[in-house]
């Protein structure tokens, strides 16, 4: 019979399971379950179909591997431990109308010729490379994105980080990215240095020439004009396009949106 005691013990496991979760959602680490999941499954299938050897490696190779994670993956355990009791961060996608508060932000920002790094985040987790820099959760906006840019600012140096229709955080530090890229300086390697260990759209202002250019999946497009950039991060992240009907609205009161 189901005692009190059951329920508690059921409802802590739960819990214990629950915050595993948050734990590993909220960093790179989701991909590494995936991988770790595959390779259990070929371990039990091997074992059970009897291939020996295959099954001895897998078996030992485990062993070892179980510490070898714990020791890379530290301080994002570390990270993820301080976060738990925090909660999950809410986020509502990125709709077309802030996708065009980002345009018009990173417009002006080429315009004014300031330099500008943003990540948008897709499925990977950026939580670790948020907290490189500092917290915002601030609703997106272009003039926020401006003031983060504005090159008197303490937080224009390093990257911002979007999740959703949010500004996560900036003055975050991307990994950089080794590919030999002539004429390209730091900013645009940490722009493809994120592209590369994420699916992070990750945009980049040029402080020097002004163009704006997007790195997906480790490669970093031509300068771009801001409608073309505009149409790739909606098809990055499957925005639907506005209706004529919405597209004219908008047009007829661009005053109000910049209220
Ligand atoms: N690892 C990094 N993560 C985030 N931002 C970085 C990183 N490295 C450099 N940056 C940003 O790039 C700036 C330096 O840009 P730098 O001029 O070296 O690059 P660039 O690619 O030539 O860009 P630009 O065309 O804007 O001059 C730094 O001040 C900082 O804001």
């Amino acid at each position: 019979m189901l005692t009190w005691r059951d329920a508690l013990d059921i409802l802590a496991v739960a819990t214990v399971f629950y915050y595993l979760y948050v734990l590993i959602a909220e960093s790179r680490a989701l991909n590494l379950v995936r991988g770790l999941l595959v390779y259990l499954l070929v371990w039990f299938v091997a074992s059970r179909m009897g291939l020996n050897s295959l099954a001895w490696l897998l078996g030992n190779a485990a062993t070892l591997g179980v510490f070898a994670l714990i020791v890379v993956f530290q301080p994002e355990l570390r990270g993820a431990l301080e976060r738990i009791g925090r909660g999950r961060l809410q986020r509502q996608p990125l709709a077309d109308a802030q996708l065009n508060e980002l345009v018009r932000a990173v417009e002006r920002l080429s315009a004014l010729r300031y330099g500008a790094l943003i990540a948008i985040e897709r499925h990977t987790p950026l939580g670790e490379f948020a907290a490189t820099g500092e917290n915002l959760d601030a609703r997106l906006s272009a003039r926020l994105l401006e003031s983060v840019f504005f090159n008197k600012t303490p937080l224009h140096d390093g990257g911002a980080i979007l999740r959703g229709d949010r500004v996560l955080a900036a003055g975050c530090v991307f990994p950089l990215s080794e590919k030999q890229e002539k004429y390209l300086g730091t900013r645009h390697k940490a722009a493809i240095g994120l592209s590369e260990v994420s699916d992070a759209l990750v945009i980049v202002v040029s402080e020097e020439r002004g163009t704006l250019r997007l790195a997906d999946g480790g490669r970093l497009s031509p300068p771009l004009q801001p409608v073309e950039l505009r149409e790739r991060i909606r098809e990055g992240l499957q925005i639907a396009t506005p209706t004529l009907a919405e597209a004219r609205f908008r047009l007829w009161r661009p005053k109000e949106r910049e209220g």
